[in-house]
């Protein structure tokens, strides 16, 4: 049985404390088998050794919402809020997106993905089986669905789309060797009629997958709920039959008190998306009040052309910052329930047995590397994920047992190709928007 042992480093464990400590996986199951001392003498010969002197086992970050295909995009548009930015300029480009384009642009979102130390993540876009296939090659573990919209569609377009949705996470649910889970992904409360969201909550009980949607992101999408039903976003979602176990939904900013309890009430989660929402200016998301109020919370970069970049280490960071922000209080959002957020909370919200290096949890690990001037001195490794390191200190990614980077090699994919690739598509991309 193939043994992988990641050794002479410290590990993160689950309580925050950090010690000296080897991480032997089981990669025939793709497991941690045990978090253990050092043994100064090891008699059994494992077949592959990951240096971890000078670094840190942490878990693989995981990014719980996001649309990877529009690394494409990133920089193609900026300095608009939500709704212009997307009608205006980021839907006419998709309007030309083809398969092509979406698995080049998942291709680069992976290695950019795996060299920051990310080994999960959510995707809602379209031409989701070519993102499948990505997943498949870079060894990443994610939660795809197929996104889809009703608003400016023919009725019966908007419906073939919705059951495109159901039977893509019908069919791909846990392919890839286990790795890949679907949800349907209703684009969000606004953009899909009622009768449409219903049906497609309802079809995804069916076909027994979560539903995941954008909620409560800008006041422009809560008031005309507000004005035309009478109710707050979170007790519509609720009324059509969404927040059940599994369900989870991306941003959840403009969200009243009465809607954190109603949220912490159901098995649904939400994902925290600082920075799309700073630079958007949708506003800053309640995070230690829905902490406070027992709602798991996950963290995503969104799409990377309202971030513009997929590190999670940044995503941290800016949690963190905006959370003391909005709460006024600088003891909001603490490093430590920042770092929870993107590991264990994202694990929660995406129903990955991971976010975590413990004995039993899969084998999704990064090693930072902490021999940095950024990050000295050690007087809290916790804070340095949190306030100092970056996604360009990760030296080894590790998903399901297998190596996807060895010191700042990735293993899985070409790199330079795909760069070189990603450039040359995004030209012709927007050659054909011109
Ligand atoms: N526009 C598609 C379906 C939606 S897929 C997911 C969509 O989310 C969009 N998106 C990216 N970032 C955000 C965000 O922050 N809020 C809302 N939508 C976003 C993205 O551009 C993409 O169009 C259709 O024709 O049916
Ligand atoms: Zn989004």
């Amino acid at each position: 049985m193939p043994t992988l042992h990641i050794a002479n480093g410290r590990v993160l464990h689950p309580d925050h404390s950090v010690t000296e400590s080897d991480v032997l996986v089981d990669q025939s199951t793709g497991t941690i088998e045990s978090v253990a001392d050092p043994d100064p003498d090891p008699d059994t010969d494992p077949a592959e050794t990951l240096d971890a002197e000078g670094g840190l086992v942490i878990p693989g970050l995981i990014n719980a919402h996001g649309h990877a295909a529009m690394a494409l995009l990133r920089g193609y548009a900026d300095d608009k809020p939500l709704d212009a930015w997307l009608q205006e300029d980021i839907w006419p480009a998709e309007g030309e997106l083809t398969a092509e384009d979406i698995r080049i642009g998942t291709e680069l979102a992976a290695v950019e993905m795996i060299r920051t130390g990310t080994t999960g993540f959510a995707d809602m876009y379209f031409e989701e089986p070519h993102v499948a296939g990505v997943v498949e090659a870079s060894g990443l573990r994610a939660m795809l669905g197929h996104g889809f919209v009703s608003v400016g569609k023919d009725p019966e377009d908007a419906r073939a789309d919705m059951e495109k949705s159901v039977n893509f996470a019908d069919q791909y649910d846990n392919l890839g060797g286990g790795r890949i889970s679907t949800a349907v992904m209703p684009h969000s409360l606004t953009t899909v009629n009622e009768e449409l969201l219903c049906d497609a909550v309802e079809r995804a009980r069916e076909v027994d997958v979560p539903v995941h949607i954008h909620a409560n992101e800008t006041t422009d999408e809560v008031d005309p709920i507000v004005d035309e039903r009478g109710v707050r976003p979170l007790e519509y979602a609720e009324e059509i039959g969404l927040l059940e176990d599994g369900d989870f939904l991306a941003h959840c900013v403009h969200v009243d008190d009465e809607e954190i309890e109603r949220l912490a009430d159901s098995e649904a989660t939400a994902v925290h998306c600082p920075a799309s929402n700073a630079k958007l200016a949708s506003g800053i998301a309640p995070v230690q009040a829905m902490l406070d109020a027992g709602i798991t919370v996950g963290l995503g970069t969104d799409g990377a052309a309202s971030n513009n970049d997929l590190d999670m280490f940044d995503e941290i960071r800016d949690a963190a910052m905006l959370g003391k922000l909005g709460a006024e209080d600088a003891a909001a959002v603490p490093a430590s329930a920042a770092v929870r957020m993107a590991t264990e909370g994202s694990a929660a919200a995406l129903g990955f047995d991971a976010g975590r290096v413990e004995a039993g949890a899969t084998a999704d690990l990064a090693v930072v590397d902490l021999d940095a001037a950024h990050l000295t001195p050690e007087h809290d490794l916790v804070s340095h994920l949190a306030y100092a390191a970056s996604g360009q200190d990760v030296r080894h990614t590790v998903c399901d047992g297998q190596v996807l980077m060895e010191d700042q090699e990735i293993q899985t994919m070409d790199a330079e190709a795909v760069k070189e690739r990603a450039e040359e598509q995004a030209a012709d991309l927007v050659e054909r928007v011109a």
